[in-house]
């Protein structure tokens, strides 16, 4: 079985789709981490994301990369927003996505184009939504914890800018399949919409299309 979980910036979709994995004893691919870590080599490099030659050369990454806590700041969520705007670099890393997605037995993927793009024959998609203002004030509580001192208004401002990018790429831009279940978190606790994606998986899983 392949669950594709698609939303914007901090909607959840990562928190779902661990609980999914869990669930239902599937492996799971935080496909956003693949262009943090561009993102992030681009910038070690010295290069600069916005040049699409550029960001291409930094798509054969250090695999230890992904294991940079730096990966999950703010900053480098902007800057892998303008490198994966860029057809090469969705391209060059295309591949790995759908071979993680093939495996026998199935995977849970989320990001942005996984139920358009990646794996558009999935057993079950979800689009993973809450308000900017919601999403805005989880992240923040989250960056919080690790110590940064971003504020809130810079938090929501940044989400902004990123939800426009994702959406006005003409490259797989972030978009609900036609095929998948929408489910809105803002008044949901964690518990709640992991029961709730659960439910969803279940139905379009019995509805057996795929
Ligand atoms: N329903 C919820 N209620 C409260 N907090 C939530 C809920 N879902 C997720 N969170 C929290 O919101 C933050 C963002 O969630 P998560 O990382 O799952 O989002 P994401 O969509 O995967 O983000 P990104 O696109 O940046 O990878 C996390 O701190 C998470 O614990
Ligand atoms: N399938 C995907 C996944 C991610 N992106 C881009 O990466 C940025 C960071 O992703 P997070 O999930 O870690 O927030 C995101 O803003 C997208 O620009 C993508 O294009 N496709």
């Amino acid at each position: 079985m392949i669950i594709a979980v698609d939303g914007p910036a901090a909607s959840g979709k990562g928190t779902i789709a661990r609980a999914l994995a869990r669930h239902y004893g599937l492996p799971h691919l935080d496909t956003g981490l693949l262009y943090r870590a561009v993102a992030l080599t681009v910038e070690r490099l010295g290069l600069d994301p916005s040049r699409e030659a550029d960001a291409v050369a930094a798509c054969d990454f250090d695999e230890r990369v992904l294991a940079d806590p730096l990966l999950r700041s703010d900053a480098v969520g902007q800057r892998a927003s303008i490198v994966s705007a860029h057809p090469l670099v969705r391209a060059s890393l295309l591949q790995r996505q759908r071979r993680f997605a093939a495996q026998p037995g199935g995977a849970v993927l989320d990001g942005r184009d996984i139920g358009t793009v990646i794996a558009p024959d999935a057993t079950a998609k979800l689009f993973v939504k809450a308000a900017a203002q919601v999403r805005a004030r989880r992240r923040h509580a989250e960056l919080q914890a690790t110590g940064s001192s971003i504020g809130l208004d810079q938090v929501l401002a940044d989400i902004r800018a990123r939800d426009a990018r994702d959406e006005g790429r003409a490259a797989a831009p972030l978009v609900q399949a036609a095929d998948a279940a929408p489910l809105d978190t803002s008044n949901l606790s964690i518990e709640a919409s992991v029961q709730r994606a659960i439910e969803m998986v279940e139905a379009q899983r019995n509805r057996g299309v795929r």
